[in-house]
């Protein structure tokens, strides 16, 4: 259906009210926009950004304007980029109230995740609903009851890696369109544990196979679609928002996001209507949907389905299914993507590996993994997960926040709306608090004999920033460490890992880490990009713990109730 003239006059008049309101209120204030460049009327800085990697640009304005500056994607949404620790811990964590909203993407938010997505959600009371529930299944106290469940899993990771992680360095193994990567490369067996992980908590299932991983599968598409569709300025109809009243016809992007929709509820919504199922045959499902729904149902909302909150403030269905699979996704390929980056880091900095596994050889020896209370005594392998955070952030440049009211920051105006970016690639890479920033040293954070602080937040004590700030800070951070170190630690203690070698000169071939284009994707988790290393046990010896302790997870495994694991 196209547009009658009327119409097009109707959105024509009311496009340049908003503007004239819009500027009207913006002169009326004392205080000027931060610095920033200069852009084209109505426009503003759109074209000036590479929406999908933005990070290289905003680092180089960072250096000419300093610790804040100012950009206008379109006609009136202005972003305010945040450039050191210090810009960023005033606004998100000493006037968190007011900078913890977002103002999300149109197209990704409102149309693909149907308004319900918690990662975007405004700083109301769906957000602090949804929030506070999964405090019980992932903050701080309650991740701990994960131990046992990363202990077993990483022992299939060991497994998996010295039974098939040979084939990732003979083979011509390509990544997919979307990001997928062949179900025996190396890739995925990292994938398959940190999913499996996230998986268990909120699902109580694990991702017990190798190949025909349906879940593991269509999560790693729906991830790679989101990365790239949430990516602020990739859709004229994020930036115009008169773009958004043309009827389908006129706005493919819509069509498509509605299908996106679609496809995310069959995963998301499938795996809520699993556990619905089961607990309709009284089967009880001990994880947090499962928990959740029979709370839920004891406080007479057995049947919630739509959007948003019940009356008396449960989440309804969507809502529901869209916070456990927020935890899936922000859960997933971050800390995947952390073990592919250090895996990289040591391949490129042999010394450094040398180094740890030394350290990890005298604590722990050869006669047993290392297991969680080995942390304290392992401080330089602690500081290399942290360097590599530093170095390769996932999340690189977190996840925008949003200014509830006109702010003022150093005589600046952040106007009201304003999407407010915490620039966690400059803070990382800046030379005064990491001086030679672009070289790989933990010795950063290590000091001899002293165990080394994860340091990274919410509040105090912080020294990186790779899990955002304030109230929106991760909520999965101790997950994800206590990932990084089972499987880092183990991965050191056990496995050989090396790259292939140059035929004619015989280097090495390892991705240049300084190379971004070519090493790291694109999108708002920019991760490595698939390359081939091969994985043996260091001896005979480690083979067969490794072996042993695959068989026995299977028994325990049983006893937990979750499916054994098939090879
Ligand atoms: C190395 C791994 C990880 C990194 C680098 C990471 C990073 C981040 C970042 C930067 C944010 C946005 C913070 C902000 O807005 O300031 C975030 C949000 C979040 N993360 Fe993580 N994350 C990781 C692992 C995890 C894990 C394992 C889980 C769950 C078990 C998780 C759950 C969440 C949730 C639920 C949010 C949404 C917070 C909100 O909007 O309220 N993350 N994460």
């Amino acid at each position: 259906m196209a547009l009658s003239a009327t119409e097009l006059t109707a959105i024509a008049i009311t496009f340049s009210f908003l503007a004239v309101v819009h500027y009207r209120r913006r002169n009326s204030s004392p205080y000027k926009l931060p610095p920033g460049p200069k852009g084209i009327p109505f426009f503003g800085n759109l074209f000036q950004v590479d929406a999908l990697r933005p990070y290289p640009k905003f680092r180089e304005w960072a250096k000419e304007y300093g610790e804040i500056f100012h950009l206008r994607l379109g006609p009136w949404q202005d972003v305010v980029v945040l450039n050191t620790a210090e810009a960023a811990d005033e606004l998100f964590l000493n006037r968190s109230k007011d900078f913890s909203s977002r103002s999300p993407p149109h197209v990704a938010h409102d149309i693909m995740s149907a308004g319900q997505r918690l990662v975007f959600l405004p700083y109301e009371k769906e957000w602090k609903t949804a929030r506070r529930s999964l405090q019980s299944a992932i903050g701080p106290g309650p991740s701990k009851r994960l131990r046992p469940a990363q202990e077993l899993e990483s022992r299939v990771l060991l497994y998996d890696l010295v039974s098939h992680g040979d084939q990732s360095i003979v083979e011509e193994l390509k990544e997919g369109p979307n990001g997928e990567v062949p179900e025996r490369h190396w890739f995925s067996l990292i994938r398959r544990y940190t999913t499996s992980i996230v998986m268990s908590v909120m699902y109580g299932k694990r991702v017990h196979k190798l190949t025909n991983n349906t879940y593991l599968n269509m999560i790693y598409e729906v991830l790679a679609n989101f990365t790239h569709v949430a990516q602020p300025g990739n859709y004229i109809a994020d930036a115009f928002p008169v773009f958004r009243t043309l009827p389908d016809i006129l706005a493919p992007w819509r069509v498509a996001a509605r299908k996106m929709h679609e496809w995310e509820m069959k995963l998301w919504g499938g795996l809520l209507k699993d556990i619905q199922g089961d607990m309709s045959k009284g089967i009880a499902s001990d994880c947090y949907v499962g928990n959740y729904l029979k709370q839920r149902a004891e406080a007479g909302q057995e049947q919630a389905p739509g959007c948003g909150l019940t009356d008396d403030g449960w989440l309804k269905d969507t809502l529901l299914a869209y916070t456990a699979g927020t935890v899936l996704e922000a859960g997933s390929d971050t800390t995947a993507s952390t073990m592919q980056s250090f895996i990289l880091m040591m391949l490129a900095h042999p010394e450094v590996l040398q180094k740890v596994r030394a350290e990890v050889d005298r604590v722990v020896g050869s006669d047993r993994m290392p297991t969680f209370e080995d942390e304290p005594n392992l401080p330089y392998l602690v500081a290399c997960i942290k360097e590599t955070l530093r170095r390769r952030p996932p999340s690189i440049m977190g996840i925008p926040h949003s200014a509830h009211e006109d702010e003022v920051y150093k005589g600046y105006l952040i106007p009201k709306g304003s999407t407010v970016i915490g620039n966690i690639w400059a803070i990382h890479m800046d030379p005064v608090r990491f001086p030679n920033p672009f070289a790989y040293q933990p010795e950063r954070w290590y000091t001899e004999g002293k165990p080394t602080r994860w340091g990274s937040g919410p509040d105090s004590d912080r020294d990186h920033y790779v899990f955002g700030w304030g109230r929106r800070f991760c909520q999965g951070s101790h997950i994800a460490e206590a990932s990084l170190f089972i499987v880092l630690s183990r991965l050191i203690w056990g496995v050989q890992f090396e790259a292939p070698r140059d035929p004619k000169t015989g280097s090495p071939v390892i991705p240049d880490i300084n190379d971004e284009a070519a090493t790291f994707s694109d999108g708002i988790v920019a991760v490595p990009y698939i390359y081939k290393v091969g994985f043996k046990s260091r001896s005979e010896k480690h083979a067969s713990i490794i072996k042993r302790s695959f068989e026995d997870a299977q028994a325990e495994w049983q006893v937990l109730g979750l499916k054994t694991d098939e090879r």
